[in-house]
């Protein structure tokens, strides 16, 4: 069995993270119930920033918040000297809830709306990652009216495939993300930032996947952009002062799993742009980087209770538990994979191989396939590794099920930073018939 950060089997046989017993967490705060293990999210920040740190560049490290947001988190990662990437209203409406401070976040999205990008010029934040001409425009524009500057980065595609499942994959030439670096898009953006009294343009943008495990894809972005630096210089006289090479740093799920150390990334990004630097006579540009997944994805673990049973001779044995799809929207979507355990029995023999099925009216709702456990039963907690991106993120309540209760986890004690959803939240925006709006 392989366990993450601080967790551990104590002396009763239970699962523990962050010394605390997650038997009694789920008594506790009930169950489907996401568990977040503090010290393990704080290492991973420490493992970025040290490795740059060690190579002796300027950087950034920005926290991808899609892997997953609430105020606590957002505390927290501005705690440990992370930027902040939020790719929409509510999360910088979250951000700005949590007071993070605004130059630290960085705005992302591929069709940010005018009240979006109104917000974010009226908080003043630190960048906005521009995606298209017509934000472009529109950005000029909202910054005209409030007569204000703001800082932009210009995402580009590089026109590179990262070896990842075809969803999670953007930096290709045919993605909906970025202006398109072959056919002189990037070029005409740089121009018009610009020319335009009102954008400040530090830099370029390129984020090629999610769960990479290999450092040749972002190396090869790094190229790519640097194929190009002397049409920019010669032609617009520009030379970015920053380079953001996204996230996609990938994580361990299974034992099929095999990520890269941080510094391993780091290292060869920072190479490559020294090298590249160097032969083209420029600066080192600042590096920036905006991981999610490898910040949080094994600091998360979700606690189910299980339920029904269905045994098929010769066929299966489904195990049902009490969330799902709900929770956990990656296994149908992209045929994740996760680990997982008897929380209540961590030490005993395995006997068994169960498929868990979530409790969504859907067939393809399907946690996790042929698991070895020990023999289950409906007093059983089942606790599924790794949950910790893209988990609550994606959450949803499909079936009118309730989101489940988040909590953090640091030596010995538990803190609620999310609380379950009740069937009152669920129709708290329904109108009845007789008082909807016409
Ligand atoms: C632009 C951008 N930056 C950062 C990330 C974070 O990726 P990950 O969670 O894989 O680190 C994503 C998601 O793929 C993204 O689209
Ligand atoms: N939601 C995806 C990753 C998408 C990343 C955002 N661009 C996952 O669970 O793997």
């Amino acid at each position: 069995m392989y366990l993450h950060g601080s967790s551990q089997i104590n002396e009763l046989g239970h699962l523990e993270i962050g010394g605390v017993d997650t038997v009694t967490l789920a008594r506790d705060y009930g169950t489907p119930l996401f568990v977040y293990d503090m010290a393990l999210i704080k290492k991973r920040a420490y493992e970025f920033q040290t490795a740059f740190q060690e190579e002796g560049v300027s950087f950034q490290v920005a926290y991808a918040s899609k892997a997953f947001s609430c105020l606590a988190m957002f505390q927290l990662t501005n705690e440990l000297g992370l930027s902040l990437d939020v790719v929409s209203g509510g999360e910088l409406y979250t951000a700005i809830q949590a007071n993070v401070p605004m130059e630290k976040v960085h705005f992302h999205g591929n069709n940010k709306s005018r009240e979006e990008l109104e917000m974010a010029v009226t908080a003043e934040i630190g960048c906005i990652v521009v995606d298209n001409f017509y934000e472009l425009d529109l950005l000029q524009q909202i910054c005209r009216e409030q007569q204000k500057t703001i800082n932009i980065l210009l995402r580009i595609t590089p026109g590179v495939e990262a070896h990842t499942h075809d969803y999670i994959s953007t930096g290709q030439e045919d993605s909906k993300f970025g202006f398109d670096l072959e056919s002189g898009q990037v070029e005409q953006a740089i121009e018009q930032s610009l020319k335009s009294d009102e954008l400040s343009l530090l830099g370029i943008h390129s984020h090629i996947g999610s769960q990479i495990f290999e450092t040749t894809g972002f190396v090869m972005a790094v190229e790519k952009i640097y194929q190009y630096i002397n049409t920019w210089r010669n032609n617009l006289q520009f030379i970015p002062k920053v380079l953001n090479l996204g996230g996609g740093f990938g994580i361990r799920y299974t034992e099929e799993d095999a990520p890269l150390p941080a510094g391993h990334y780091i290292k060869s990004m920072v190479e490559v742009v020294k090298e590249k630097s160097l032969e083209h006579n420029m600066a080192v540009p600042e590096i920036w980087i905006e991981p999610g997944r490898s910040l949080v994805g094994d600091a998360g673990t979700t606690l189910y209770s299980i339920g029904s049973a269905k045994d098929i001779p010769s066929v299966r044995h489904y195990l049902s538990v009490d969330g799902g799809m709900s929770d956990n929207m990656r296994p149908a979507l992209y045929q994740a994979k996760y680990e997982a355990v008897l929380a209540n029995r961590a030490n005993e023999k395995t006997e068994n191989v169960y498929s868990i099925a979530g409790k969504c009216c859907e067939s393809g709702d399907m946690l996790i396939w042929d698991l070895p456990l020990p023999k289950a039963n409906h007093e059983d907690i089942l606790a599924v590794f790794c949950t910790g991106a893209y988990g609550y993120s994606m959450a949803n309540n499909y079936n009118r099920i309730p989101r489940p209760a988040v909590v953090f986890v640091e030596d010995g004690e538990a803190y609620l930073v999310i609380e379950r959803e009740s069937y009152a939240d669920l129709v708290k925006l329904d109108r009845p018939l007789a008082l909807a709006v016409k």
